[in-house]
């Protein structure tokens, strides 16, 4: 006999899968859809690509929040603040929030792949086209709407500029929860070499899953330690009313078919 939900006992633990992890069985167009892995020697260097600008204000920070899919840091998006440009964009664009994408152990967690290559976790910088719209509402929907930089994390030395980020998690710890978030510079989050790179046309990789993603993903990873990623674990997909409470991990979508698109790099 089917069990109904409401006569479940509380403590009954649904093994189901977090209802944004179930693919959605038909996205519109759906040819250029991420994350993808990406195989270094398929990857085409194009000497064209420009080294990438980014130019943030810390001042713009704003809040973080538990959105029940990942945690995100948002910033003041209403001026030209905080900004990306070069590399493969021809337009400014302007950010509008980070987060993350992790598993329930080192072994797994990013959305993108290097040579099928996992890593721990994965860092998403969203930036949108403010020379042509204006608002990421308006942007998401486009072909050149966003921008969003990708960079890799390992398991390795404490990251120090990642603690005050990790000091605020547990005041999130369930979906909706929301704590003031200031002064925090995203810039000490990239790697030091940000001028490598592999670019591609994709999508975002939650719902919507719009195609208006210019992806930059950076060759080079950075480290943060064992117990910093702990504590992202420590997060929960439920809110704090909800009888059971999951534990926020694998929050990551898995990897899309190239459906014939040419991953090109900025470096040799
Ligand atoms: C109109 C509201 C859209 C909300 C969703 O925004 C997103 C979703 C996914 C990504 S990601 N993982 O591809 O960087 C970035 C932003
Ligand atoms: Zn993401």
């Amino acid at each position: 006999r089917r069990c109904n939900l409401t006569a479940c006992s509380s403590k009954f633990v649904l093994s189901q899968v977090h209802p944004m992890w179930q693919e959605p069985l038909a996205i519109p167009g759906g040819d250029r859809q991420s994350p993808i892995d990406i195989v270094e020697r398929k990857s085409v260097f194009d000497s064209k690509l420009k080294p990438l600008v980014t130019n943030y204000d810390p001042k713009t920070c704003q809040q973080i929040w538990n959105n029940g899919y990942s945690f995100l840091v948002e910033y003041d998006d209403t001026t030209d603040k905080s900004t990306l440009k070069g590399g493969p964009l021809q337009d400014q664009f302007r950010l509008c929030q980070f987060h993350f994408h992790w598993g329930e152990c080192n072994s797994w967690g990013s959305e993108h792949t290097v040579d099928r290559r996992l890593f721990p976790a994965e860092l998403h910088l969203v930036h949108w086209n403010a020379d042509k719209y204006n608002l990421f509402e308006e942007a998401v929907v486009e072909d050149n709407g966003l921008a969003v930089i990708g960079v890799f994390l390992k398991i390795g030395k404490r990251h120090e500029g990642l603690q005050k980020l990790v000091d605020a998690l547990p005041v999130i710890r369930h979906k909706d929860s929301v704590v003031e978030f200031t002064k925090f510079d995203p810039a000490c989050l990239l790697p030091p070499n940000i001028d490598d790179y592999w670019t591609y046309h994709g999508s975002l990789t939650t719902p919507p899953l719009t195609e208006a993603v210019t992806w930059i993903v950076m060759k080079q990873h950075i480290e943060v330690s064992h117990d910093q990623l702990a504590v992202f674990r420590s997060l929960l997909f439920t809110a704090a009313e909800e009888e059971v409470q999951k534990s926020m991990v694998n929050n990551f979508r898995g990897t899309q078919p190239l459906r014939g698109r040419t991953v090109r790099s900025s470096f040799t």
